[in-house]
């Protein structure tokens, strides 16, 4: 799994019982689930926009950075249920047919 998403996930851990004053992660934890549900949503309809945008204009960045803003609200709402990437990647692994790639990789040998 990506060092960088387990990275984060300590960190939205450690956040959760930082001061809301100083830290963005408290401040939505002190709001409480509804308003990172809120968060999520909003950056869902922003994602969205973004990809309609690129679509026409062939400029990706900002579905980029709206995605990144997606991944990150989603994973402070994983962190408050007590869940976290490593949940997400094994669910994903999960459906993902590893046959093929290990036919392939034993005719290489
Ligand atoms: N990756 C992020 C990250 N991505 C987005 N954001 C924040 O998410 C918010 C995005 O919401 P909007 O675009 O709607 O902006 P806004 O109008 O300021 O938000 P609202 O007032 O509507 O809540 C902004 O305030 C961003 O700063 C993030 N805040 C923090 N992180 C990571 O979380 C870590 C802990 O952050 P703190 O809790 O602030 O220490 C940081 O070290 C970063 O690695």
């Amino acid at each position: 799994m990506s060092d960088i998403l387990e990275q984060l996930a300590q960190v939205l851990e450690a956040r959760k019982e930082a001061d809301p004053e100083t830290s963005y992660v408290a401040s939505l934890h002190q709001k409480g689930l509804n308003k990172i549900l809120e968060k999520v949503g909003e950056e869902c309809t922003e994602t969205l926009l973004a990809a309609k945008d690129a679509e026409h204009s062939g400029e990706t960045r900002d579905v980029v950075y709206e995605t990144a803003d997606l991944w990150f609200h989603s994973m402070v709402m994983l962190s408050r249920l007590g869940l976290g990437p490593k949940d997400v990647i094994d669910e994903l692994a999960s459906r993902f047919d590893l046959s093929g790639l290990e036919e392939k990789a034993s005719r290489e040998q």
